[in-house]
């Protein structure tokens, strides 16, 4: 439970912190800023063109969390995107691509700290969804507390790993079964399904559908109603709830970092990930 977490964090928060100073980059992937509500942070993606999550960007998001979670003046923060092609295109395929079992490992453990990081948060997240969001992008939205979309055809939002030739992880299936159900989840994973808004807000992977104008005024205004409930009643029932799927991660975190390297080094499974990248060079606007 969160003793467990609270150790992983500690631990994983100073590999981050190794790893930011690693990069050094000047560009800025993330930036938090205060909203108009007390105790409310607004954190913007920005690692353009899609907020893919390169290993710098997952790193820089990370620590952002921490300083979120650990300064007592935030209760909650809205998660959105500063990129104006979408809100995340997931794993960015560079990182899983062509590269050697080390940096694999490297990398599923930081997306797996993420993971943690978002899922026991003690603090209220909503998703302000404001441009598609595809696979990995989905560990955002999935391990919030509630999701806006914006309603636009473009703004397509799913676990569609399967059309890639690769699998969903159990730790992004099961958040999805806990929010949709068992047999949406099976139909919707298995065929990769991209929910266009009014298909998603129906099968219930997001909780509202508005105008992409506003997208942030309602992020904030059900924020005030998450709010109103004391933080100690509300984290600890989000605890209760979130404290089984969390832990199946926590207590599997090697073994499932094994099978993903070795299945992500497979000879077939590098060719079908090359393949969709070079797709996606193609299909330009
Ligand atoms: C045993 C089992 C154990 C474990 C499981 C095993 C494996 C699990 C694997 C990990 C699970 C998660 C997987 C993922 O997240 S895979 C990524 C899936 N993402 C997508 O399918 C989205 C792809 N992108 C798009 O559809 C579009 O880019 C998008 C977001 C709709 C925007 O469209 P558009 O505005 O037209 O912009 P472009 O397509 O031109 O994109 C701009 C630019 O970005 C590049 N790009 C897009 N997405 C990615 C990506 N995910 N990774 C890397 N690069 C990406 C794109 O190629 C363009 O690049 P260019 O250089 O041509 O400008």
């Amino acid at each position: 439970g969160l003793p467990d977490a609270a150790f992983w964090w500690k631990e994983r928060a100073t590999c981050c912190k190794v790893r930011a100073r690693r990069f050094g980059s000047q560009r800025q992937l993330v930036v938090v800023e205060p909203s108009s509500t007390a105790g409310v942070a607004v954190l913007k993606l920005k690692n353009l063109p899609v907020n893919s999550f390169s290993l710098e960007f997952l790193t820089e998001l990370i620590i952002n969390l921490e300083k979120l979670e650990n300064d007592k003046t935030f209760r909650g923060i809205i998660i959105t995107s500063d990129c104006p092609k979408a809100f995340s295109a997931g794993v960015d395929l560079r990182e899983i691509c062509g590269k050697n079992p080390a940096h694999y490992t490297e990398y599923w453990k930081v997306l797996q700290d993420l993971w943690l990081r978002l899922y026991l948060s003690n603090l209220v997240l909503i998703s302000a969804i404001n441009g598609p969001c595809a696979a990995g992008g989905c560990l955002i939205p999935l391990t919030s507390d509630y999701r806006i979309l914006a309603d636009n055809p473009k703004c397509l939002i799913g676990l569609n790993e399967t059309r890639l030739g690769i699998s969903a992880p159990f730790w992004f299936k099961d958040p999805l079964v806990n929010i949709i159900g068992h047999r949406a989840s099976e139909h919707a994973l298995q065929l990769g399904l991209l929910f266009p808004p009014a298909e998603a807000l129906q099968v219930g992977i997001v909780d509202k559908v508005v105008p992409k104008d506003q997208v942030q005024s309602t992020a904030l205004s059900v924020m005030t109603q998450w709010l109103a409930i004391p933080d100690h009643a509300r984290q600890l029932t989000k605890n209760m709830i979130r404290k089984p799927t969390a832990d199946l991660l926590v207590k599997h975190r090697d073994t499932d970092i094994q099978n993903f390297v070795s299945f992500i080094s497979r000879d077939s499974i590098q060719k079908s990930l090359q393949m969709y990248l070079a797709k996606l060079k193609q299909n330009k606007d």
